[in-house]
């Protein structure tokens, strides 16, 4: 059957409460065919809800889920054409690896033929990289072995849209980083819709094509990876995906003249209307030096803390009458020279274009 819409999901004003407490409020959203979705926000914030409104374990209390151009609300979640991966791989313990993966198949209505099966099965688990372990039992996989099982599994019926939920929560950094590329180029080979849940922002910018930022059931920003994290739509956004900056200044009547709290003035790239207002500066914007820079504008402070992290090292520099920074600097464009101590005073200096600015109500 020809497909109905380029959009594989879409919300209409959906809001979900359980009992008293509202999960989730008026949300819009649309996700094209084939997009990597991330849902991502704090804990409670409502991505579960929208996960599984998705996948119909849950039901809408007001508004519309469609999935490519069908309205779902009352369609069971067995008659979707969506599957789910979840944090805790719900694998059968007393099956082998292709019994776990071809389970739902046999149950599949119209029958399917046992070679079909066979075929499928073994197509999935190549796909996962577990070709030569169909025979082996579950509790002889590592976790990230066990994981890739439950990706075979939720795969093997070619659903039009997977759901992940924190599906890489259980298993070690290092681990974790090496499924976040394989689940990537897996997304690619089978062109079909991810939707993953995260409270983790790395995760969500080094996978996704499209970032859904939510905070207390509702959504903040959705955009690109880029999109989201240098033009965050509010500081809400700015603090959550990735490290911020705040000052507190106040906007002149011109729009774009900031003054600040120890009395010194710098030109915003961003225009906002006069009042108070909250600057945003991300730590890797600012470089820091011995000598004030010709160009640009610095502040001058005392380092106070150096943290080495290998490939970066990060810094706290305490600025009087303004707080305390974070700076961060990639390594590779240092000289040992450049690596400034603890009780160092230096200059932090920054374009004045990467400085975004909110209004201090928005706080
Ligand atoms: N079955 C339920 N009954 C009552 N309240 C619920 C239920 N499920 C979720 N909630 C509440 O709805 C809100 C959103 O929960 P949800 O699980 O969607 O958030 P989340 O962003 O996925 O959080 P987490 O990252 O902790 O899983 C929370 O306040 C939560 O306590």
């Amino acid at each position: 059957m020809a497909s109905a819409s380029t959009n594989d999901i879409e919300f209409r004003s959906v809001t979900k409460n359980y009992g008293v407490v509202t999960a989730v409020t008026d949300i819009n959203l649309t996700v094209p065919k084939g997009a990597f979705l991330a849902l991502l926000g704090p804990s409670g914030c409502g991505k579960t809800t929208c996960l599984r409104m998705i996948g119909g374990f849950e039901q809408p209390s007001e508004g519309t889920v469609l999935i490519d151009g069908r309205e779902m609300n009352g369609v069971p979640a067995y008659r979707r054409p969506v599957n789910m991966v979840f944090q805790h791989y719900a694998l059968f313990p007393h099956f082998n690896v292709e019994q776990n993966v071809a389970y739902g198949l046999k149950q599949m209505r119209p029958k399917i033929t046992p070679h079909e099966i066979d075929r499928r099965v073994a197509e999935a688990l190549e796909m996962v990289r577990l070709g030569g372990f169909a025979k082996r039992h579950i509790h002889e996989m590592s976790g990230g072995q066990q994981q890739r099982v439950a990706l075979a599994r939720a795969i093997v019926n070619r659903p039009s849209v997977l759901l992940l939920d924190e599906p890489l929560a259980a298993l070690d950094k290092k681990l974790r980083s090496a499924m976040q590329i394989e689940l990537q180029t897996l997304q690619r080979e089978l062109g079909i819709t991810f939707v993953l849940v995260t409270h983790d922002q790395e995760e969500a910018l080094s996978m996704a094509d499209i970032v859904c930022v939510m905070s207390a059931g509702r959504i903040r920003q959705f955009g690109s990876p880029q999109e989201v994290y240098d033009r965050p739509a509010d500081l809400f956004v700015a603090d959550f995906v990735g490290k911020t900056n705040r000052i507190a200044a106040a906007m002149e009547a011109d729009g774009t003249t900031l003054r600040l709290a120890d009395g010194s003035s710098i030109a915003s790239g961003k225009r906002l209307a006069s009042g108070e207002v909250i600057a945003a500066l991300r730590p890797e914007a600012i470089h820091l030096t011995r000598k004030a820079a010709p160009l640009g504008a610095s502040f001058k402070g005392t380092v106070t803390h150096r943290i080495f992290l290998g490939s970066s090292a990060e810094y706290a520099v305490s600025v009087p009458g303004l707080g305390d920074f974070l700076i961060t600097a990639d390594r590779r464009s240092m000289n040992e020279s450049d690596l400034v101590e603890p009780g160092e005073e230096v200059f932090l200096c920054f374009d004045p274009a990467a400085i975004h600015v909110f209004p201090a109500s928005n706080a």
